[in-house]
């Protein structure tokens, strides 16, 4: 006879480090790479581990396995994402598709969002990135000793050509200053603990002037960048738009679908929005990933060598390569799914949060608990990924009678319906980024004035996106006539 189930409010919770009564696991907590210290924690206590902050429930997820079963299994309870207050509410962050609970205004957003990076609505960015990617490899040619600031610089620009159709110059860079600015102050506020106020929200009532609610003028600062970044460059594109000289932009195709559309769902705000999530989203992870590809290739030489002669065989010396050659370059692209396993740029995911109790290996997930994913933990487990620490693109090769590890997109771009909705056109912008950089560029570990070898630590900066520490890269063109091909 089958043994009936227990109701889930009967469950267990799951298991974690003791805690102490009241403030639970608060002084336990990592302070910074907290991927490690849960990684560290998911050894002792299994893959689904749960945490206590006062009454608050953290579950954080160490294997792909509990995060399908959970995250995509489940999505109708685990869709939603933890409320914070600072950001959301005060920092009027309420346009942003990341930072929405579920409901109707997240799924028409999401929709919305969705529609404009599906595949076959990115192949008409593919003329920008050329263009984008061109010009980045152009600046190389011009100041070598500045990649990590080019790379940033082209990489933001081109997210602004593609979503306001703003070319080089001025207005393009005012529009990424904006940007930056305003996720700066995302960053400091997404920095949890530092505000009372996410965890008290009656807090955010406090007026300004009382003593001790400074967090109210600090937010009202920051809301004021988060809307510049939205609006300004928006006025300007429907500006052209009205005169009939917009270039093709994901702002324009958004007002030509409102203007020709019978119903309200596309409104002006959601317009900003969509458009403006995009460069949230997007910019700062591939640029990590950017950042982790010099990194791999100043430390495997021998990967770049390799990388380097698929190229010339396919492609030759006397072109770019583009995205029609993707799929000729498998050497390639095991070096992308490396660098994406290697150091993953969002170690712990965007947290999610549980609508409803539910079930999980046979442990209770309390509803509202924030569940964390430790893509970290996942990407680096020596059962499925031998020598997780090296960089080891030939481990993605296909090998005759030998199955293919798990792809590291299946971890680092999300789960359920929270998905990454960028992630193809980020498969196509980061490409096209890193097989021309290595095309036409070999990138070296430089030496000092004594003439050593300057040698990256190969440390990672702590955040919700991780980047590597500063590490000085050498960048010498292969041949001249490689570099005279970006001219
Ligand atoms: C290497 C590059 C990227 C990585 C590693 C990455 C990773 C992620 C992750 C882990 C999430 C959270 C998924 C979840 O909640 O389970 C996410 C969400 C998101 N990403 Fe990406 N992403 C990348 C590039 C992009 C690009 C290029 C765009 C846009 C052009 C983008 C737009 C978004 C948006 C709008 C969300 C929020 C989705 C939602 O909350 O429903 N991402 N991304």
């Amino acid at each position: 006879q089958r043994k009936s189930r227990s109701p889930v409010s009967d469950l267990p919770l799951p298991p974690g480090p003791p805690a102490w009564p009241i403030i639970g696991h608060l002084n336990v907590m990592p302070t910074s790479h907290e991927w490690r210290t849960y990684g560290e924690w998911a050894k002792i206590y299994g893959d689904v581990i749960q945490l206590r902050i006062f009454n608050k429930s953290l579950i954080i997820l160490g294997s792909l396995d509990a995060a399908k079963a959970l995250l995509d299994h489940n999505t109708s309870v685990t869709s939603d994402r933890p409320h914070f207050t600072m950001i959301y509410d005060l920092m009027g962050w309420d346009w942003a598709v990341q930072f929405m609970g579920m409901g109707p205004r997240f799924l028409k957003y999401r929709r919305v969002v969705q529609s404009l990076l599906l595949p076959q609505s990115t192949r008409a960015f593919w003329p920008a990135l050329d263009h984008g990617s061109r010009s980045l490899l152009r600046s190389l040619v011009h100041d070598s000793a500045n990649i990590h600031q080019h790379v940033k610089d082209h990489l933001g620009g081109l997210m602004m050509t593609v979503l306001y159709g703003e070319d080089e110059g001025p207005t393009r860079d005012k529009y990424v200053e904006l940007a930056e600015e305003a996720m700066h102050g995302l960053v400091e506020a997404g920095n949890i603990g530092k505000f009372l106020v996410d965890f008290v929200p009656l807090l955010r009532f406090v007026p300004e002037w009382v003593p001790g609610a400074g967090f109210q003028t600090q937010a009202r600062i920051w809301r004021k960048l988060a809307r510049d970044m939205i609006e300004i460059p928006f006025a300007d594109v429907k500006k052209y738009c009205d005169e009939g000289t917009a270039p093709a932009s994901v702002t324009k195709t958004l007002l030509e679908q409102q203007s020709h559309s019978k119903s309200n769902e596309i409104d002006t705000e959601l317009v900003k929005g969509a458009v403006g999530v995009l460069y949230v989203g997007g910019a700062d992870t591939s640029l990590s990933a950017l950042n982790t590809f010099i990194l791999s290739m100043v430390l495997h030489p021998e990967c770049q060598r390799r990388a380097q002669a698929e190229i010339d065989s396919v492609v030759g010396q006397n072109r770019l390569p583009d995205l029609s050659d993707q799929a000729s370059l498998p050497y390639f692209d095991c070096v992308f799914s490396e660098v994406l396993r290697w150091n993953p740029g969002v170690p712990l995911g965007v947290p999610h949060s549980v609508m409803a109790d539910c079930e999980l290996n046979g442990y209770r997930i309390p509803a509202g608990s924030t569940i964390l994913y430790n893509q970290w933990t996942i990407l680096h487990n020596e059962d499925v990924y031998p020598e997780p620490f090296k960089f080891i693109p030939e481990r993605w090769m296909p090998e005759e009678g030998k199955p293919l590890p798990p792809d590291s997109r299946s971890a680092s771009f999300g789960f359920g319906r929270r998905i990454c909705p960028g992630r193809h056109f980020a498969d196509s912008l980061l490409w096209t980024m890193m097989v021309r950089i290595v095309a036409v560029f070999d990138l070296a570990k430089p030496l000092d004035a004594d003439g050593n070898v300057i040698e990256p630590s190969g440390e990672y900066l702590t955040g919700l996106v991780t980047h590597p520490a500063p590490f000085a890269c050498k960048v010498t063109p292969r041949s001249q006539e490689l570099a005279s091909l970006v001219e």
